[in-house]
């Protein structure tokens, strides 16, 4: 394999495409191959990698036909997906490979570590976990890939999916949170970067791990990483914690 590697951008004109695309002129050892946005039909085969931050449906998109002609390898950023097309892109991933994940920071790869091991050692019965997230006013998908990240390492703790403890909205009067409930809330507002916090709280005592994005030209360097380190992997779905080699064999 040549040092040298092509990659495509998906969302260029967006906020992260655009953050991608300073990330990548750092490089000396890439080379951007395409640039799309909706509506645009790219040639993949001049591209090793595509970095994609654009929507859920068009990620999917984009894994089918790539899965469809055997390349080229993903970073997909995008968030909100359902659980259909959760399915689909783990689908495509079976003949390409894939990174994806709902936040590309070293810090936050590092907090999902931290909130598995809290969750695992206060007791459910006596902890409530809740999970606050604050992105900018146009950002669309509630709660962020990142705080459902966080949740999933939260479940995982306790040794449940996500999916059986999240607490439904709290919103009106309704009846008392349940007891090993993972609740959620989001604030949008002006230009925030990204905050996520995870809240322990038992009657006495009260643990917070948080995080703080300053610039999104973050996001776009551990993405422009995971481009240089799934170009020379197999098919497989993969996410960040594969990438900075803290998946434990
Ligand atoms: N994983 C992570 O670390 C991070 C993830 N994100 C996620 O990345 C996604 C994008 O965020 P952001 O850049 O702020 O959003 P923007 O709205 O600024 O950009 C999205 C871009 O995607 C383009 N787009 C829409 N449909 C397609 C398509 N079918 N093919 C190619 N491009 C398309 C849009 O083009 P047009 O304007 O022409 O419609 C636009 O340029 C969001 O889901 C966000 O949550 C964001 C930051 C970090
Ligand atoms: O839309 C954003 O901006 C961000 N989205 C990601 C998410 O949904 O968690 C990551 C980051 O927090 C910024």
């Amino acid at each position: 394999m040549s040092d040298l590697f092509h990659v495509g951008i998906s969302g260029a004109r967006g906020r992260m495409g655009r953050a991608v695309s300073q990330a990548l002129d750092a490089r000396d050892d890439v080379v951007v191959a395409v640039r799309f946005d909706w509506g645009e039909t790219p040639d993949l085969s001049l591209c090793d990698v595509v970095i994609d931050f654009s929507t859920a449906e068009a990620s999917v998109a984009l894994a089918r036909i790539a899965a469809e002609r055997g390349g080229p390898a993903l970073v997909i950023g995008s968030t909100g997906f359902s659980p259909e097309q959760d399915k689909e892109i783990a689908r495509a991933a079976e003949r390409i490979a894939i990174v994806r994940s709902g936040n590309f920071s070293l810090g936050v790869n590092i907090l999902i570590g931290l909130v598995e091991h809290a969750a695992q050692r206060l007791d459910a019965r006596d902890w409530d976990i809740e999970i606050a997230e604050a992105h900018h006013r146009k950002k669309v998908d509630a709660p962020s890939g990142t705080a459902l990240m966080l949740g999933e390492a939260a479940a995982a703790g306790r040794g449940r999916d996500l999916a059986d403890l999240r607490s439904p909205p709290y919103d009106g009067v309704g009846e008392p949170r349940e007891t090993g409930r993972i609740g959620f809330s989001s604030i949008r507002a002006g230009g925030i970067v990204g905050e996520h916090t995870v809240l322990f709280a038992s009657e006495d005592e009260v643990v917070t791990l948080s995080h703080s994005a300053i610039d999104r030209s973050l996001f776009a360097k551990g993405a422009v990483a995971a481009a240089a380190w799934a170009r020379s992997r197999g098919p497989g779905l993969y996410d960040m914690q594969d990438v900075l080699g803290f998946r434990q064999a």
